[in-house]
């Protein structure tokens, strides 16, 4: 099945007992056991639901996993995911990740004895130079958030193969549409399907796919004994957000080349970050390992132009926090999504007080680009 079939036919696709095209919404919340002591395939639904079932097996055939975890947030995948590991473990981690995976893993997991050092994604050999006797992953974005940084995920799973330590990325900006991990040697995938999977900003979902066994068996055990499980209404909600995947990602790009061209001619706008643009640093590692660019953009006005002000003359596209959803939605990572990221550190890793990122949605391009000119216009 190719991919845009599978969105739709793969999963459970038809329910068994009615035959429904549409997976059911199973709310119980525990089922009826024939006989005391045996196995029964549906117990408890935390620990199994038939309606989470099928997102899960869907987003394993997306990802060309094995076996799929459907948590009640992207974080909460993120947060059972390194739970595989433990204290004294150490970890490579992208510099460029989201303010949220930032403030997890220096809040809460390093309070658990989980080690860290970050690096630069896109230098191979600062890779390579981290990796320590205690490393047991490498954990990062391609692209990233808020930057659209770049990292050769085939030549890390195999500097990280070489030191027997695992791969694991977070492949929310590039969704399995534009990007399969697994296939290019990572172990674990990660993804806020709040973002482009579900599609339509109503349902906040972590996803989790593996393709080692081992690995699945551990999540299946974390996934059920810590217990931030997605329950059976967004499950469904998300499954249904993700059979349009292809189509809308199809419009995303369009509409955000369209976007890009743009601003590209403006003479307000300074220094833009697109991994489809040419001279951009990790253009040709992206050209390789995506299908496509996707949608989001990052960008700087020119120096002493007012990025607070640009942002809220906007009337069609929003000011605010989240990505990928069929609306446009804008926001100053300094402020919003990387707030949680201590100045200093966001600096050095790139990240200005005026960055402004973009996620380009599914509108007809020239009301977007209209609605930007409007508030470039007002910056005179
Ligand atoms: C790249 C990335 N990973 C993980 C997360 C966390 O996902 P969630 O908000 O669904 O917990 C986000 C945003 O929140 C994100 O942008
Ligand atoms: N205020 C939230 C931040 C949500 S950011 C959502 C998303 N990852 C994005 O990058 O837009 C928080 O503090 O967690």
């Amino acid at each position: 099945m190719k991919f845009n079939t599978q969105l739709i036919h793969g999963g459970n696709s038809e329910d068994p007992t009615t035959g429904a095209v549409s997976t059911p919404i199973y709310r119980s919340s525990t089922f009826h056991q024939h006989v005391l002591g045996g196995e029964p395939k549906w117990e408890y639904s935390r620990t199994g639901n038939p309606t989470r079932a099928s997102l899960e097996k869907l987003i394993a055939e997306l990802e060309h996993g094995t076996a799929g975890f459907a948590f009640a947030s992207g974080s909460a995948a993120i947060h059972a995911t390194f739970s595989l590991f433990s204290q004294g473990d150490h970890f490579v981690v992208g510099s460029d990740v989201y303010g949220g995976t930032f403030r997890l893993i220096n809040k809460v997991l390093k309070r658990f004895g989980l080690e860290f050092t970050v690096v630069d994604m896109q230098d191979l050999k600062a890779v390579e130079n981290a990796i320590q006797d205690n490393t047991v992953a490498i954990y990062f974005e391609t692209p990233t958030n808020p930057l659209l940084q770049i990292a050769d995920i085939k030549e890390i799973a195999a500097i990280a193969k070489k030191h027997g330590v695992k791969t694991i990325v977070d492949n929310t900006f590039a969704t399995p549409y534009n990007q399969q991990p697994l296939t290019l040697g990572a172990d674990i995938i990660v993804h806020s399907a709040t973002k482009y999977l579900g599609g339509h900003s109503d349902v906040v979902a972590g996803l989790a796919v593996t393709n080692d066994n081992e690995i699945a068996e551990q999540l299946a055990f974390l996934q059920n004994s810590i217990g931030s499980t997605l329950g059976p209404d967004d499950s469904w909600l998300l499954q249904r957000g993700m059979k349009t995947l292809g189509a809308r990602m199809r419009v995303h790009q369009e509409n955000a080349t369209a976007v890009i061209d743009f601003l590209q001619k403006d003479e307000h706008i300074g220094k833009i970050y697109y991994p489809g643009l040419k001279n951009f640093p990790g253009h040709d590692v992206a050209a390789k390992q995506m299908r496509n660019f996707g949608a989001m953009i990052s960008f700087e006005l020119k120096d002493g132009l007012d990025a607070k002000k640009f942002v809220e003359s906007l009337q069609l596209i929003d000011l605010a926090e989240s990505l990928g959803g069929i609306e446009s939605l804008i926001e100053v990572p300094a402020v919003m999504t990387h707030g949680s990221i201590p100045r200093e550190i966001r600096l050095q890793n790139g990240i200005k007080d005026e960055l402004i990122r973009l996620s380009v949605g599914i509108e007809d391009s020239e009301d977007i680009i209209a609605d930007l000119q409007q508030a470039l216009e007002k910056l005179d």
